[in-house]
């Protein structure tokens, strides 16, 4: 049995930023700090989750989300299965709750869990024993996605409060933007949604987030410039003209960017698609953080997983 440590963080699951407080999220991003220094050592290994099970479960296509999270099992010393959802029973019409409660009679201690479906992380926490990590579900919500790139903020800016970040893009499919939306308006930043108004999610500026349609005065002053990729993959009919005219006005360009502060940063959550929402010299140049968002993914998914380490079952 491990030595789970006292942990600071009182849930059992994370399913998404929505129904943490800001001393949550804090005491996430402070265990991620420590979790930098953890991976930047030549010995990464950490014993937290030794003895414990972890299942990844993606029932979506994903590179950094389940690299990280299986990078992140092992590196706390857990046994990470890598469920392949394309050869599995799911191919025989197996349900969603019947898969769950599969894997449950195998006794993990965490599942972590993609899935194309709004609420079915949720759904499935209902139905299992252990813990769930929600690592994107249909456009709702990807919280570690929201907590590595508030990571990635609060060490290059030094603060999260106050900061001026546009968001641009898809925001109506992305649950990137939603996740985000939540956890830096809850640690008072100002956010701003900028995209054609076919994909702002209508009746958003009610909700305290000032929305633009234009490229050119959303990334006015900006200090972050958080770019996102055409969700086709949720998009029923058309919503943008063409690649080449969305490129134009909405695409971020070095052109566009100059309209933001001159130390303003670039971020993509990836995958990127360039030259459709981002340009190539802007998505390489100095002022992005795309990589260093990927390295913060590892962290990140350290913390949330070490958090949970005194929630598991004991069993
Ligand atoms: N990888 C992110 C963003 C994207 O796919 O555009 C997600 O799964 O939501
Ligand atoms: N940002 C992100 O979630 O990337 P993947 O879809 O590759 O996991």
């Amino acid at each position: 049995m491990t030595d789970a440590p006292r942990s600071v963080f009182p849930h059992r699951h994370l399913l998404g930023i929505e129904g943490l407080s800001p001393l949550d999220i804090q005491a996430l991003l402070d265990l991620a700090d420590q979790q930098v220094e953890v991976s930047r050592q030549i010995e990464k290994r950490k014993s937290t989750l030794r003895g414990r099970t972890q299942i990844n479960l993606f029932f979506e296509p994903s590179t950094r989300t389940q690299s990280s999270f299986e990078l992140a099992g092992k590196r706390l010393g857990a046994d990470v299965m890598n469920m392949s959802v394309a050869s599995s029973s799911v191919k025989k019409g197996e349900t969603l709750i019947d898969t769950a409660a599969t894997l449950n009679a195998m006794r993990p201690d965490i599942i972590v869990v993609r899935h194309h479906a709004a609420g079915a992380v949720h759904l499935l926490a209902q139905k299992v024993d252990c813990s769930v990590v929600n690592a994107g579900d249909g456009a709702h919500e990807h919280p570690t996605q929201a907590l590595l790139d508030a990571l990635t903020i609060r060490r290059n800016k030094g603060r999260i409060e106050g900061l001026v970040v546009a968001i641009c893009g898809d925001i109506l499919h992305s649950r990137v933007a939603r996740s985000n939306m939540i956890l830096l308006a809850a640690m008072g930043a100002r956010v701003r949604l900028v995209a054609p108004s076919t994909l702002l999610p209508p009746g958003i500026g009610r909700l305290g987030f000032e929305t633009f349609t234009s490229m050119e005065e959303g990334l006015r002053d900006a200090d972050i410039v958080m770019m996102l990729r055409l969700q086709r993959e949720r998009m029923n009919g058309s919503f943008v003209p063409s690649v080449k005219e969305y490129f134009r006005f909405y695409g971020l360009d070095q052109d566009k960017l100059s309209l933001a502060k001159p130390d303003a940063l670039v971020m993509h959550p990836g995958p990127m698609n360039r030259g459709v929402e981002i340009s190539s010299d802007v998505a390489d140049g100095a002022q992005s953080l795309i990589r260093e968002q990927v390295e913060m993914g590892v962290a990140v998914r350290m913390a949330v997983l070490e958090a949970l380490a005194s929630h598991l079952p004991n069993r």
